[in-house]
């Protein structure tokens, strides 16, 4: 239940690679923080050096008030009082779920009754306290991640830290473990740092999200920030599917290089400043903003117009792809919605584009 203090850490492999560059991030106690990003982006190699299996290179860490790396100090994985769960279930195949999950604690050399007490209350809490004589070849995937989830948690860690912990599970066993996740972080006051390369599972469990890419953080923000003020566009490329628009902004309005695209001044949800003119820009416009009407007979002329070449239903609505002379749009349409058919032509409006003057990062946007 620490704060977590990372200050100007780098990290620069043997082979010369910078994998973290100018990390600064502060984890309040029992904040529950996602670190999302490419393939390749530093996930691993930020919480492998929070975790202390990694040295950083440059910067420093605090958990609490105790400096755990940098400034000549090094304090080693196992006494910086971490809990940490993988992906491949880490549970030891020779001992039984109690005897796992007291490991932890017969290490700081708990008396007996207390192990048993403490073990059976993190065992009930996952759901697991009837499988606790059971060695973990008798159970599941999704039963022997609850092991090592009641391991990383019943001596009370520092923090929580979560690589791709849910990542090999399937649904809907992996949502239920989410849920159980986030209840039990949060009734224990948790600081909880969990990598994931799951953009809807970064954002439903966090506080907050980390958004990495080539080793930095692009954006640190709520989850609702993050979809509703991306930083730049690479972060609304990765983050909500977004299509990336090529133009130019002149005297407060955007210009795609596609003339068959219009965008309306009023669904500038960001943009650069007004006086910035005849500047080289992207747009971006998630998914969920753009809005298929039927064609009219009294279509404006200057309506983008499309044609629809896919159709699927999904849980929540209907995902649509929908080309133009220039390229293709992804639509999300809610239940209720017009939903057109394949090779009808529609007219496409955007109820919200982000402008940004950051072209350069759209090209790092790589979907893990
Ligand atoms: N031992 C190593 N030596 C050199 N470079 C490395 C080493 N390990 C990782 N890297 C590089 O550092 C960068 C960050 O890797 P990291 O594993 O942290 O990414 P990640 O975001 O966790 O990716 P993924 O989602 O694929 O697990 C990558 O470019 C990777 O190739």
């Amino acid at each position: 239940m620490a704060k977590l203090t990372l200050s100007d850490l780098e990290h620069v492999y043997p082979n010369g690679h910078r994998g973290l560059i100018d990390i600064n991030l502060q984890i309040q106690p029992g904040e529950f923080i996602t670190l999302v990003g490419p393939s390749g982006s530093g996930k691993t190699t930020l919480l492998r050096t929070l975790a202390g299996f990694f040295q950083p290179s440059a910067g420093s860490i605090n958990i609490g008030d105790t400096l755990v790396a940098g400034d000549k100090t090094w304090v080693s994985p196992e006494r910086r009082d971490l809990g940490m769960v993988f992906q491949e279930h880490a549970v030891w195949p020779h001992m039984t779920v109690f005897q796992n999950v007291s490991y932890p604690l017969k290490r700081k050399r708990f008396a007996a009754a207390d192990i048993a007490q403490h073990v059976t209350a993190v065992l009930e809490d996952v759901g697991m306290a009837e499988h606790m004589k059971k060695k973990p070849t008798a159970l599941s995937g999704g039963q022997r991640q609850r092991v090592a989830l009641a391991r990383a948690m019943v001596a009370q860690p520092q923090a929580l830290l979560l690589d791709e912990a849910l990542s090999a599970l399937d649904e809907p066993l992996r949502a239920r473990l989410r849920q159980q996740l986030r209840r039990l972080t949060m009734e224990e006051g948790l600081t909880t740092v969990h990598v994931t390369h799951d953009r809807s599972e970064a954002l439903a469990l966090a506080d907050r999200v980390i958004v990495l890419n080539r080793g930095r953080i692009v954006q640190d923000a709520s989850p609702a920030e993050i979809l509703t003020k991306p930083a730049n566009s690479f972060v609304a490329a990765f983050m909500s599917d977004a299509a990336v628009l090529q133009g130019s902004w002149t005297n407060g309005t955007f210009y795609p290089d596609d003339k068959g695209l219009y965008i309306q001044p009023d669904a500038l949800a960001s943009q650069p400043q007004r006086e910035i003119t005849g500047v080289r820009c992207v747009a971006t416009v998630a998914p969920e903003d753009i809005r298929l009407e039927t064609i009219g007979a009294h279509q404006p002329a200057d309506t983008t117009v499309g044609t629809v070449t896919s159709v699927l239903a999904v849980r929540f609505g209907t995902e649509l792809t929908v080309t133009w002379s220039g390229g293709e749009f992804e639509v999300y349409a809610p239940v209720g919605a017009m939903i057109p058919k394949i090779s009808d032509r529609v007219a496409v409006h955007f109820d919200r584009v982000h402008v940004f003057q950051d072209s350069a990062m759209t090209t790092h946007a790589v979907h893990a």
